[in-house]
């Protein structure tokens, strides 16, 4: 089994479970399901922010509906919650097809991969989110359906199997990961539109937060909007958690209204600051610079101080750290920034050199 393999297998445990209590996490968590089904924005028009992978995904909308093809096959990359689901989703609406939405863990046996691509029907959209958790083995067999709408099938086994090739119709395969990094090269080569999505600006969360509480019938001003986007660490699936969580105080505690000092009192209680960091947030932050003088400190002994999964801190903790710039991420391991220590109002180091990166602190 070579390395990617390996990190695939050993990374097939979801780190979502890990953070599941978090209000702040930006996985999908408990009620969230049933409300995003109702927020989520079904046409391209709707679909806030992203200005760069909205314009790359509306040309290549318009030139597969005006040559009357099916749109070339997608891949979605990007942290958890910024809508790549929704881009899926989206992209069906927009073509005007089916839309069937599976996962690279719920994927087990080659006879599932197999029915799913001889089901679907002419240029309809196949969404797999979690492809780089895709067994090896599915990943090969998708290959020729990918490239030639052609599926190899084996009948009988031993001397006496034969292989098969079957005909399928043109689809769209839209792929979703959160690390992209860890598909292998032949799998990524498959793709013809690749869109990344970033987090999204406070501006573009107030959007979404005000588009979202229309929805839901919720009042709220333009300053409770911004100071739920403020918290929102970037991430629309978190901005509309916070805002349920904001109407249900404002309606015990404040007419019904959101505005800023209720949106504030509300997500001061639920403790979830300025930054939208939480206890967690905090404590890894704490641990480096306390614990490790600043850093470097590598994942796997962070981890383990933390009592996290290793691959919890990478894929959900870390990447919004160090987006707004509190940690960095060293070859010789994670190291505190001058930031992280402002924020806490601790003196930052003043031996430079012991950080391996005097750049950090200059
Ligand atoms: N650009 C956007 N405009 C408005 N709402 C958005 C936008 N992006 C995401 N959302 C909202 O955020 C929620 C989460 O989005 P979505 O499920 O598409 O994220 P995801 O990237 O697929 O997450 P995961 O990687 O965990 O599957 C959706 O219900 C949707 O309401």
């Amino acid at each position: 089994m070579d390395f990617l393999n390996k990190k695939r297998f050993d990374s097939s445990r979801s780190p979502k479970s890990a953070d599941a209590e978090r209000l702040v996490s930006a996985s999908s968590v408990g009620e969230d399901a049933a409300f995003e089904l109702k927020l989520r924005p079904t046409q391209l028009r709707e679909f806030i922010g992203q200005a760069k992978a909205k314009e790359q995904l509306a040309i290549a909308l318009e030139a597969a509906k005006s040559r009357g093809e099916a749109l070339d096959h997608v891949l979605l990359f990007g942290p958890p919650g910024l809508g790549k689901t929704t881009l899926a989703t989206i992209i069906a609406n927009e073509m005007n097809v089916g839309f069937q939405q599976t996962s690279g863990p719920a994927l087990q046996i080659q006879g599932d991969l197999t029915a799913i691509l001889t089901n679907l029907r002419e240029k309809q959209v196949l969404f797999l989110d979690e492809i780089h958790r895709l067994q090896p083995v599915l990943e090969e067999k998708l290959y020729t359906a990918l490239e030639d709408y052609k599926l190899d099938i084996i009948i009988g086994s031993g001397p006496a199997a034969r292989t098969h090739v079957m005909e399928i119709r043109p689809f769209t395969f839209v792929a979703a990961t959160t690390r992209p990094g860890l598909l292998s090269s032949p799998l990524r080569s498959r793709f013809g539109i690749l869109l990344r999505l970033e987090f999204y600006n406070d501006d573009d969360l107030r959007f979404i937060v005000e588009r979202s509480a229309e929805v839901m019938g919720v009042t709220i001003d333009a300053d409770g909007a911004s100071e739920i986007a403020m918290r929102s660490r970037g991430t629309p699936r978190i901005a509309n958690r916070l805002l349920r969580r904001v109407r249900d105080y404002a309606q015990v505690r404040a007419n019904g209204i959101v505005d800023r000092a209720t949106a504030k009192a509300a997500l001061q209680m639920l403790e979830v600051d300025e930054h939208g960091f939480d206890e967690l947030d905090r404590r890894l932050l704490m641990t480096i610079i306390e614990k490790y003088d600043g850093g470097p400190v590598g994942l796997n002994t962070l981890a383990a101080a933390l009592a996290e999964e290793e691959d919890a801190l990478e894929e959900v903790y870390e990447p919004f750290l160090m987006q707004i710039g509190f940690l960095d991420r060293t070859p010789r391991g994670r190291v505190a920034t001058r930031r992280a220590y402002e924020h806490f109002g601790i003196p930052v180091p003043t031996k430079a050199g012991q950080y391996d990166r005097p750049t950090l602190f200059e």
